[in-house]
């Protein structure tokens, strides 16, 4: 198996007093394209950027490109590519200097592809020499992701990319994302609150819960094994449910379980027993099912 990009062992972080991550284990994989996901102050933020060690773990270990990543070579981090959630622009710069001065750093820089990214996504000449501080919200999100872009990155890692961007600038993002970042099988890493995104662009989704990666796999196939089992609570209380991720029951006397993994047994016990109801679950479904 190859060498993982991202490898987090035991990753553990405390924000304050608070546990943010908690002996966190995690591998991204050449080519992977990971959705990660969690409620607001899961720690997604706080992951990705002690993955890229942009913040100082409690304990643990991370590496990248089989670097730690507290004392990550100029050549690794050459080849990652990071879209922060809150603009770290130069501000006090136009455009056009901020990406003359990135084009300086960085031995691999794509001036054809950023000429056109800009091109495509309405910086025209004008917007190229404004002061970043006096672009839009989703202008700044854009020329976030054009510098993340512009050195052909090998590992990209968007912390909710898209939060600011109009239902054009998403979709213009997505296909960028789809037909040319993914096509050449760079690894992507992203966090988003927008599931829709996620199962057009993500073949994989990590869901953060509780510091750890509480469920991960393949979007489609987690989508196709997963139900809701409901019925009485006396029947349900019989049937062991494999890959169970979450039980409740009402007074009433009726149980709901939701299971990763249902199998062949279950749906042929259902067929049985009419009272048993299995359900297919929405990423909705299964988003609210972990991570609450
Ligand atoms: N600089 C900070 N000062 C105090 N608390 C912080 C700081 N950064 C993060 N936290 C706390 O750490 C926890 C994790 O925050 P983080 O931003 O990583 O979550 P998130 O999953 O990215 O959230 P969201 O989906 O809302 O962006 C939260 O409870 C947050 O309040």
């Amino acid at each position: 198996m190859t060498a993982p990009i991202l490898h987090a062992s035991a990753l553990t972080k405390h924000v304050g007093d608070q546990p943010v991550l908690n002996a966190l284990d995690w591998q991204v994989r050449p080519g992977q394209v990971i959705g990660l996901l969690g409620r607001n102050g899961a720690g997604k933020s706080t992951l990705l950027e002690c993955l890229l060690g942009l913040r100082e773990s409690d304990g643990g270990n991370v590496t990248a490109f089989g670097e730690a990543v507290a004392d990550l070579s100029s050549a690794a981090r050459a080849r990652i590519g990071y879209v922060p959630q809150a603009s770290d622009l130069f501000e006090w710069m136009t455009a056009r200097q901020m990406l003359a001065y990135f084009a300086a750093l960085y031995p691999r820089w794509n001036g054809a592809r950023v000429t056109q990214l800009l091109a495509r996504w309405g910086f025209d000449a004008p917007m190229c020499d404004k002061a970043i501080s006096t672009l839009s919200g989703g202008e700044k999100q854009r020329l976030s992701i054009i510098r993340a872009l512009a050195h052909d990155p090998d590992l990209l890692v968007l912390d909710e990319p898209v939060s600011a961007l109009d239902p054009v600038g998403r979709r213009d993002f997505l296909r960028e994302l789809v037909d040319d970042v993914i096509e050449r099988g760079t690894t992507v890493v992203f966090s988003t609150h927008i599931l829709s995104d996620l199962e057009r662009v993500a073949p994989d989704v990590a869901f953060l819960k509780d510091g750890k990666i509480a469920l991960q796999g393949a979007l489609d196939e987690l989508l196709e094994n997963a139900r809701r089992v409901s019925g009485p609570s006396a029947l349900l209380a019989s049937i062991k449910v494999d890959g169970e991720l979450r039980r409740t029951s009402t007074q009433d006397g009726f149980t709901q379980v939701i299971t990763s993994t249902a199998g062949a047994g279950l749906q042929a016990r259902a067929a049985r027993e009419p009272a048993l109801r299995v359900e297919a679950l929405s990423l909705e479904d299964l988003f609210v099912a972990v991570t609450q």
